[in-house]
């Protein structure tokens, strides 16, 4: 759609968020109608005069509406306006009373006083001198945000990285940016490391520019974090980094040098590789390194009469344990730390139960704990204990100063307890570890429990693996499956699996089936069809109950198109069930939902008052209710309710169908695992692996047997770079 250049004076402001500065209001437009502009306007005030560049949409409620991609704000300059605009509050200590006052004193010049000279603003009765300076100082904040704004948009950099620089740099943020557009490449600016090169170049950078260079190389560190590399061989860096500049390698390796001795870059020599680490991540290795080497090495403390107390716990649980079940609670009891490992039904959950127990025995008071939502409320369910996410056993929160997320418990205020369990430890990463142990107290011991053949952290490293294989932490793997599991297809396929042989795919009536799709069309439409019907009818499970997987995301087996046809069939439109459209997506009520990025502070209330803030990448809810007056989408995640503004929309994503990435744990009672392809990358064991081991009661895998072959014998694993296995060996 076109472009249009719309001007006018704002008459009022609808709605407005202070945290990232999106606004609807009603503008006066030059050419007299009254029309409704939507974007980002931080703290826009009656009065004010906008020549907004955007779109005309249509909103299902409130018609036709112009969304703002560009504005340029100029105060207003008649006595009217200017006095519409100080009675709208838009200055802090002003309201209409005062407002009123200051047009009748300086009448035009009023806002060049609140500028250049607020303490003028004394002659005025009741105004002392003391307000008069806030009064002019919240002004002048105003002016520098929109300055600002308007200067970034100049390059189109969008307003919201102007929200998020003034917060952390105020009334500087526009020198800082000019002296170092590449300020705006760190990640919590989100401007991206292309926008602020492209900045710095039109602002006259040099392409050798020692800002720009560094800026590269620290770019490229953190862009291969999302690749999963806590480092990266300095060979490597400098390449990736010349490549990205187009510069020979000599001003790179003299950058690394600089970056080096300004302590923005740590080196370690890794296996022999020269690595070059960002702070954070050598500080969280060398740290996780120094107290798991010390809680290994920390001397065993027998259990007395250890014989009777494990037939005691064994009495309690009603079982017999195997004689490795019995050692891994033994070893709990007696190390400071300890690895609990095995694949499904091997007695994982059932030998935590039993630490849990001997815990309790020996009066340690102890903390469980899971990386995801979905992990931690299994774990309370199993354990008949309170379980928390390893985010809120450590009080994550967000700083009111700069927006970013902080834990609480700490080294100085530890966590109050004698032990810590955590399970699911597959999808920790090396600076969650970090955090946990630092807020761990100095006595106390720790159990970490997972499958170590599941997909690896999101987060950068290899943690868990390293831990393991390291094998300097006592540790027990199980890896016998118990009579019960083994009447499971669905257990048994997972380990064949993991052996790389190939499933069990033709056995009737058991847990786990295989339907033939070789189109992809018919692949969509059986999976459809068994949530709609088939599953609910044949096997009295709701759809609801019913998790879709795929591998990946692209394509026409991919989750988007599933996730389409999946709300087509499960959940279409109705008159009366209200929905908005975002960036290509249709969100209905009704339809189930994911959550894609962790955000902290996103606010959360349930229906008993109670309330919170938090959720989380891979949190799964149902939208109840869409608001078309407030335009707000209502999400219930468990017993959660979470409003979502517009713009948070991109957070949000359908969830009929999700990724096996996705997918890590959670539990679903039925799975369909859906093959139709993929890249290499994706077609993996892992991957198989994942999503099998996602469904509790029945799996079905529909598609292409030869993918399922393929995916059992590619065992390829990317390589991650890390250096934590050779530390806790005591070798970097
Ligand atoms: N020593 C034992 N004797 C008999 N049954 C056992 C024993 N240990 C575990 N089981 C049974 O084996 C099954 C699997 O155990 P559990 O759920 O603890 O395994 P898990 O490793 O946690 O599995 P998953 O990862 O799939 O949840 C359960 O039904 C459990 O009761």
């Amino acid at each position: 759609m076109e472009q249009e250049l719309v001007s006018g004076t704002i008459a009022a402001v609808v709605f407005e968020n202070p945290e990232n500065g999106y606004a609807v209001i009603k503008l006066d437009s030059d050419d007299g109608g009254l029309i409704t502009v939507v974007g980002t306007i931080p703290a826009p005030a009656a009065g004010e005069r906008l020549i907004v560049t955007g779109k005309w949409t249509a909103h299902a409620t409130y018609g036709r509406q112009l969304e703002a991609e560009f504005l340029e704000r100029l105060l207003p300059d008649s006595t009217a306006e200017i006095r519409a605009y100080l009675s709208s509050r838009a200055v802090r200590g002003v309201g209409p009373k005062t407002a009123e006052k200051i047009v009748a004193a300086f009448g035009t010049d009023s806002l060049k006083i609140l500028e250049a000279a607020p303490e003028r603003l004394t002659e005025i009765d009741g105004i002392s001198r003391k307000k008069a300076l806030e009064i002019g100082a919240s002004f002048r904040q105003q002016v520098a945000v929109r300055r600002l704004i308007e200067f970034l948009a100049g390059y189109r950099i969008p307003a919201q990285v102007a929200v998020r620089l003034y917060r952390v740099y105020g009334a500087q943020s526009l020198e800082r940016v000019q002296e170092d557009p590449y300020l705006l490449a760190q990640p919590q600016f989100g401007a991206g490391f292309g926008a602020a090169d492209q900045l710095a170049l039109e602002l006259g950078f040099d392409g050798d520019d020692a800002r720009r260079v560094e800026a590269g190389v620290i770019f490229e560190l953190r862009h291969n974090l999302t690749n999963g590399h806590t480092f990266l061989p300095q060979d490597k860096l400098v390449a990736a980094t010349s490549q990205l500049l187009s510069l020979e390698a000599e001003p790179v390796i003299a950058a690394v040098d600089r970056l080096t001795e300004l302590g923005r870059v740590e080196h370690s020599t890794i296996a022999g590789i020269a690595a070059v680490y960002l702070p954070e991540y050598y500080e969280a290795e060398t740290a996780i390194a120094a107290r798991i080497r010390a809680m290994a090495q920390h001397p065993p403390a027998p259990l007395p009469d250890a014989e009777r107390v494990l037939q005691g716990i064994e009495a309690i649980a009603g079982i017999t344990y195997a004689e490795r079940q019995r050692d891994a609670i033994r070893m709990a009891a007696e190390r400071r730390i300890m690895i609990l490992t095995g694949g499904p039904g091997t007695g994982k959950t059932t030998v935590l139960s039993g630490i849990l127990t001997l815990f309790s025995k020996l009066g340690r008071k102890t903390l469980l704990a899971a990386p995801t939502g979905r992990a931690a409320k299994r774990l309370s369910e199993l354990t008949g204990r309170d379980a928390a996410t390893v985010h809120r056993l450590l009080e994550a929160q967000v700083s009111p100063e700069n927006g970013e997320m902080f834990f609480a418990r700490n080294e100085d205020e530890p966590l109050e307890c004698d032990a810590v369990i955590v399970d699911e430890m597959s999808m920790v990463d090396v600076l969650l570890m970090h955090s946990l142990l630092e807020a761990l107290p100095q006595e106390a011991c720790l159990v970490l429990v997972g499958d170590p053949d599941q997909l690896p952290s999101v987060g950068a490293g290899s943690l868990f693996s390293d831990l393991i294989r390291s094998g300097i932490v006592p540790s027990v793997c199980l890896t016998e499956i118990f009579r019960q599991a083994r009447q499971s297809l669905i257990v048994m396929n997972a380990h064949a699996v993991n052996r790389g042989e190939l499933p069990v795919l033709t056995a009737k009536d058991r847990d786990c089936f295989f339907l033939r799709r070789r189109a992809p069309a018919q692949l969509v439409q059986t999976v459809c069809e068994l949530c709609a019907r088939r599953l609910p009818q044949n096997m009295h499970i709701p759809a609801g109950e019913i998790q879709v997987i795929s591998p990946t995301r692209k394509g026409e087996t991919g989750t988007a198109n599933l996730n389409r046809a999946l709300q087509a069939a499960l959940n279409p439109p109705q008159p009366g069930r209200h929905e908005k459209l975002s960036g290509g997506s249709c969100f209905r009520e009704g339809d189930r939902v994911m959550q894609i990025r962790n955000h902290y502070d996103l606010p959360w209330k349930r229906a008993n008052g109670s309330s919170g803030t938090g959720v989380f990448n891979g949190d799964i809810g149902t939208i109840v209710s869409i608001d078309p007056k407030e335009d707000q989408i209502h999400v219930l995640f468990d017993d959660r309710e979470v409003v979502y503004e517009p713009e948070m929309l991109s957070e949000l994503e359908l969830a009929y169908a999700i990724t096996a990435h996705k997918s890590q744990g959670s539990e679903y009672r039925a799975v369909i695992f859906a093959i139709g392809g993929g890249s290499p990358m994706l077609l993996t064991r892992g991957v198989l692996y994942t999503a099998i081991t996602r469904a509790r009661e029945l799996l079905l895998l529909v598609g292409n047997e030869e993918l399922i072959a393929q995916m059992t014998q590619n065992n390829r694993r990317n390589k991650r770079y890390s250096g934590l296995r050779f530390r806790l060996q005591g070798e970097a």
